[in-house]
């Protein structure tokens, strides 16, 4: 490994510590990448706990997702190409599991966003400076082919503007991104934070009806 390489690898690994940490990466789930100076990305090995990881369990695959040293990459690698390809401002992309985000998005059933309305950890996003707006994250269906997942959210996310660094798949998760893993890792922050406040005003909502 180059010494950028292993330093890439090391941010990795404490990112999944951290995430881990927030109960936001359950039982291997969640997956995480940088892009690297030469277009390729560094990214997570499929079926690694992210809470562990080890330099080992961190890889690099082409833009196009084709593992460049042999091992295999994350089952979801497909979409974090698809955000590389569509966001150029993109150098870092994580992915997590949380309880909140699971039960909301299930809860949406047939909607095809979530709205966030009205919070002030909505200025994490790009262009907002207020707590008076509101946000709509794309929402798709879950599904094990990637490149149908991928061909759902190519639309919605290339129909933005701007594009907003942040979408969920129903039943299964987040992923969000930013220029670089620290940005990224405020984004996930905020949109599980986000995440839990709606689904805990959903449930009032629910018992006070
Ligand atoms: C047991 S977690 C289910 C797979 C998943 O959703 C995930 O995020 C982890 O997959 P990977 O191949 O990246 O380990
Ligand atoms: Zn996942």
């Amino acid at each position: 490994m180059s010494p950028h390489a292993t330093q890439v690898a090391d941010m990795l690994i404490a990112i999944g510590r951290r995430i881990d940490a927030r109960g936001h990466a359950p039982a291997t789930g969640g997956n995480y990448s940088v892009r690297l100076d030469d277009g390729s990305i560094a990214i997570t090995i499929s079926g690694s706990h992210k809470g562990r990881l080890t330099r080992d369990d961190i890889m690099r695959v082409s833009a196009a997702g084709d593992a460049l040293d042999g091992k295999k990459p994350s089952a979801e690698t497909l979409l974090h190409c698809l955000i590389y390809a569509i966001d150029p401002g993109a150098g870092a992309v994580l992915h997590t599991h949380s309880i909140a985000g699971t039960v909301l998005s299930r809860a949406l059933a047939g909607q095809d966003h979530i709205g966030l309305e009205g919070y002030e950890l909505l200025k994490i996003f790009p262009g907002i400076d207020t707590h008076a707006t509101r946000v709509e994250l794309p929402l798709v269906d879950n599904s094990q082919d990637m490149p149908a997942v991928a061909d759902q959210l190519r639309p919605l996310l290339t129909a933005q503007s701007p594009l907003l660094p942040a979408f969920y798949i129903r039943g299964h998760g987040l992923y969000t991104w930013g220029p670089t893993a620290e940005a990224a890792e405020h984004r996930v922050e905020a949109c599980e934070f986000l995440l839990s406040c709606a689904w805990e005003e959903c449930k009032l909502a629910g018992a006070t009806r």
